[in-house]
């Protein structure tokens, strides 16, 4: 595979330091074996997220001194709501802190308790703010999102016969929205099809139900139409984006991912008395519907974000690179999501540790192992992050994942070598790998601070 070079030099570099490995089992002792809980200047190369890691431009950078910090009508506010207008065509725009702020607030003004909310497959703030507002989640995603190496192209989709299951079991009147999520994070940064998305706006729109966008990852989802989906081959990024959306109702967006800021979100609507709604409860839980929770330097950052997110050498280097350590993964034998995803590549950790059951959490053993191993930092996706039902029992995912999570602009080819030698190393070495019991337990969203122990 030819590499696509970086679509930009570099003009400002931060320092990166590798440890050495007595220092990283101490690391990784003092942080529970949680690498939620590792300090930033204990990791070599940091693919936890790609959530606010990214790098902005000189452009963006040069857009936060130009921050209208009025505490009402500032500048940068109308710059996001044009932006937002005409990248994604929404209407309107309430500017949150990030993403769940977002979710708060849709969740609270469109859901009742009672209500079922569908979407293709769960995200965890997303599933976590539904609950709140009292609904049901239920997971409306094609069997193949569940399957770690089934190649299908578009694995985010919605099975229209799950969701039309759902609407004559509870009733469309206790569904008032479905969200869909593009990409679908948890299923391993899989897109959904135009087709898709047409198909299952004409069916919510038949029965009153609204189409609310987890719009998170929305760019790396109009690339993989753009490269799998007949008649979309040599359409601009901005013009797929744009159709993407006309099929729903509004979108809760975590700029700090496809926006390629370092904090920013924002939910937006085309429904008037919606908006109206929202602005009625971002006062309570984020600041003036003209900055919600975000100061007027990061509402500029985030509008010039979106403009650039656009363009096609970013994006298509951005989805290479990512592309370029699964192949090289994969090479060596080692058991990832296929086909690999926008934003990461994940490690299939029942794969990697057959030897290890569920309720030993091989995929945050593999996430530990793996940076006392290297310094590569990664992310649990799997039981742990699943949680407890209501009952308090533990989810059981069929996908027990470790995220190798790319942030945008930030690391080379170089360093996508090294995380693949350190990774095929430790699959080399697999055998040896044991598994960990959960010392410290928290009730909502363990994952961040939970501590665990070796058996
Ligand atoms: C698909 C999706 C996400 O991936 C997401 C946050 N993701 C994080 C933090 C991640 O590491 O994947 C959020 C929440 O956004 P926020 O982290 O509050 O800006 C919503 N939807």
């Amino acid at each position: 595979r030819k590499l696509i070079a970086e679509p930009f030099k570099i003009k400002v570099v931060e320092p990166i330091t590798m440890t050495s490995r007595s220092q990283r089992e101490h690391a990784m002792e003092a942080a529970g074996y949680n690498t939620f809980l590792l300090n930033s200047r204990d990791v070599y190369i940091d693919l936890l997220t790609d959530s606010g890691t990214s790098a902005m431009s000189d452009n963006q950078w040069a857009g936060m001194m130009l921050g209208d910090e009025a505490y009402a009508g500032s500048a940068n506010f109308h710059h996001l709501e044009t932006a937002v207008r005409e990248i994604y065509g929404f209407n309107y725009v309430v500017p949150t802190h990030q993403g769940r702020g977002a979710e708060n607030i849709l969740s609270r003004i469109a859901i009742k308790p009672g209500d079922w909310v569908p979407g293709n497959m769960y995200f965890t703030t997303t599933r976590a703010h539904q609950e709140l507002a009292g609904a049901n989640f239920a997971d409306v995603i094609i069997d193949e999102a569940h399957d770690p190496q089934a190649a299908h192209p578009f694995k985010g989709n919605v099975d229209l016969n799950k969701f039309q299951e759902l609407i004559d079991r509870v009733g469309a009147g206790k569904i008032p929205y479905i969200c869909v999520a593009v990409t679908v994070n948890l299923a391993g940064g899989q897109p959904v099809s135009m087709e898709n998305l047409r198909e299952v706006s004409a069916m919510a729109r038949n029965h009153g139900i609204k189409v609310m966008f987890d719009a998170t990852r929305c760019v790396e989802n109009a690339y993989f139409i753009r490269e799998r989906e007949d008649g979309y081959q040599n359409k601009p990024i901005a013009e797929i984006l744009k159709e993407m959306f006309s099929y729903g109702d509004g979108a809760t967006m975590s700029g700090k991912k496809d926006c390629l800021v370092n904090i920013g979100g924002f939910l937006a609507l085309n429904d008037a008395e919606l908006y109206q709604k929202a602005t009625q409860l971002v006062v309570l839980f984020e600041g003036m519907p003209s900055y919600g929770g975000l100061a007027g330097r990061d509402m500029e950052a985030m509008a010039r974000g979106i403009y650039e997110s656009v363009d096609y050498y970013y994006i298509q280097h951005r989805i290479e690179q990512v592309r370029y350590l699964g192949g090289e993964l994969a090479k060596a034998g080692v058991p990832i999501v296929e086909p690999v995803g926008g934003h990461a590549v994940f490690l299939d950790a029942r794969q990697f540790l057959p030897h290890i059951p569920q309720e030993q959490f091989p995929a945050q053993t593999l996430a530990a192992q793996l940076y006392i191993e290297s310094g590569v930092r990664s992310m649990e996706r799997g039981i742990v992050s699943a949680g407890r039902d209501k009952n308090g029992k533990h989810y059981l995912p069929k996908l027990e994942l470790v995220r190798l999570t790319i942030p945008r602009r930030v690391y080379t080819y170089a360093h996508m070598d090294v995380v693949a030698e350190a990774v095929i190393a430790l699959f080399e070495q697999r055998h040896l790998i044991k598994g960990l019991e959960m010392v410290y337990e928290p009730p909502v969203l363990r994952f961040f601070t939970a501590r665990f122990r070796p058996l």
